[in-house]
């Protein structure tokens, strides 16, 4: 991607797309920093035409759907140092708004319209800006056709258009929800996620970290389901503050902070976190255990696992193994047959759940890749199962929305597999004080619970199996 000064700066913020470090995109303000000498004076909430220049191309790249958009735009950002922290944010949110609006704004720009249209049509018509603000970025034929476009009229149009989803999600979505159920979970995908951080219970409790955080002026809140939980009020950036280089905190989704409460280890014991990856669940896992026991981190990818170490580190646990593995049925994994107490399976999934943060994913997705994903969430639990001994917790978990990829697995392990019976979610929960009617089997839905779209069902192993 071509390289382009931009002049959109002043305030502090950032934009950071790794998952495993606090990130992460700003909420664009349309207010733009005072201009200086160099660069031409552009109209008060309008942006320089370099950075609409550098947005489009960064879309353009990103509509080839070739990789994720994250990936997309941490690697411009990386390659553009030069680029301040709001125009970052600019840059990222406004990919992310058009992601998030694509098939309305294709309704509006037309069906094959280019990512400088889309973006034209998302200045007019999502970010409602006047006229006068497309003067320094459009030509006078590209303004009429704004002009058209901002007094454009839709027909209602179909589920899917209204919802801005792929036919095939919204029909799937239909054997779920109703249509309002559709278009209210689509909107509250739509809708940025908020930043939560995990406490790491083997530093300190939940509320020592928010009194931590509230003293240094960090605005938050304890989070509202999950007791390790706290909720930030702003996007502020934290990868260099010391309560995470200490290891007190971690960035984690609230939602995703339940499955490990799902999974409860208790100290001593042998826990197997099937799908570690990153980690994000070992760490709560881990200190959970009170650092004792043993914690196996597998995974197939070593790229994942490598960025597991530092989080490790930093976490001050001593009970995490991480065991690189070639397949769910491993040598590795096959001399654990019947010896661990606790096995989490976070499975590789569509990860529809987390449209919040990945709004491409929807288009990136497909019914292919949703069978592929089935074949090996049922692979992986079958091999995942063996390893849970008698009496042993087994616990499915997905980040999609999906009845394939969840209650379907589920139900076709246990008719499979009549020596693990099923527990209840919503019992294991309230448990440990967290009292969500979620019944049998945790279904969390952004617009419910502005958590992550979350399902996980709670097995055992009979005792005498
Ligand atoms: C949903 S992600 C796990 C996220 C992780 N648990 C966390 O909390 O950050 C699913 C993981 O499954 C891993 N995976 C894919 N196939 C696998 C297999 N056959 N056996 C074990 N892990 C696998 C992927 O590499 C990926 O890291």
């Amino acid at each position: 991607m071509q390289k382009t000064k931009s002049s959109r700066t002043t305030k502090r913020m950032r934009s950071s797309t790794s998952d495993s470090s606090p990130p992460a995109r700003n909420r664009p303000t349309n207010k733009s920093g005072p201009a200086s000498s160099s660069t031409p004076a552009v109209p008060e909430g309008a942006i320089t035409r370099a950075l609409f220049i550098q947005t489009m191309q960064i879309l353009g790249a990103v509509l080839s759907f070739e990789f994720p958009a994250d990936a997309v735009l941490s690697r411009h950002f990386r390659e553009n140092r030069e680029l301040g922290h709001r125009d970052r944010g600019f840059i990222a949110e406004t990919v992310y708004a058009v992601l998030r609006r694509l098939r309305w704004l294709r309704r509006l720009a037309g069906e094959d319209a280019t990512p400088r249209k889309l973006l034209l049509a998302w200045f007019a018509r999502g970010e409602g800006w006047p006229m006068r603000n497309f003067e320094g970025l459009a030509s006078a034929t590209e303004r009429d056709w704004v002009a058209s476009v901002k007094a454009a009229t839709l027909d209602e149009g179909s589920l899917a258009e209204r919802a801005d989803l792929p036919d095939w999600l919204a029909e799937r979505l239909l054997g779920t929800f109703d249509e309002a159920g559709v278009l209210a979970l689509a909107q509250g995908l739509n809708r940025a996620a908020p930043l939560d951080l995990r406490a790491n219970v083997l530093k300190l409790d939940r509320d020592a970290l928010l009194a931590r955080l509230r003293e240094e002026g960090i605005a938050a809140e304890p989070g509202a389901l999950s007791p390790q939980a706290v909720r930030l009020v702003g996007k502020p950036a934290l990868q260099k503050h010391p309560l995470f280089l200490d290891g007190s905190f971690e960035v984690q989704d609230e939602g995703s902070q339940l499955l490990g409460l799902l999974v409860q280890p208790r100290r001593g014991e042998l826990v197997i976190d099937f799908c570690a990856g990153a980690g994000g669940k070992t760490l709560q896992l881990g200190a959970m255990m009170r650092s004792s026991g043993r914690l196996y981190a597998f995974d197939v990818s070593e790229k994942r696992l490598a960025k597991l170490k530092p989080r490790m580190a930093r976490s001050g646990l001593s009970n995490v193994h991480p065991v690189l593995i070639a397949h769910e049925n491993d040598a590795k994994v096959k001399r654990m047959v019947g010896k661990a107490d606790r096995v989490l399976v976070d499975a590789p999934c569509t990860g529809l759940g987390t449209l919040r943060r990945n709004p491409d994913l929807k288009w990136r997705q497909s019914p292919a890749a949703v069978d592929e994903m089935v074949a090996k969430q049922t692979a992986i639990l079958a091999a995942a199962a063996r390893l849970v001994r008698p009496g042993g917790r087994l616990v499915y978990a997905t980040c999609s929305l999906l009845a394939e990829e969840n209650d379907a697995v589920v139900d076709a392990f246990l008719a499979a597999h009549p020596q693990f019976r099923s527990l209840s979610a919503q019992e294991v929960l309230h448990k440990q004080g967290v009292m969500l009617e979620t019944g049998e089997r945790l279904r969390l839905l952004p617009h419910l619970h502005d958590t992550d779209g979350f399902f996980a069902a709670v097995l055992e192993r009979v005792a005498d199996a």
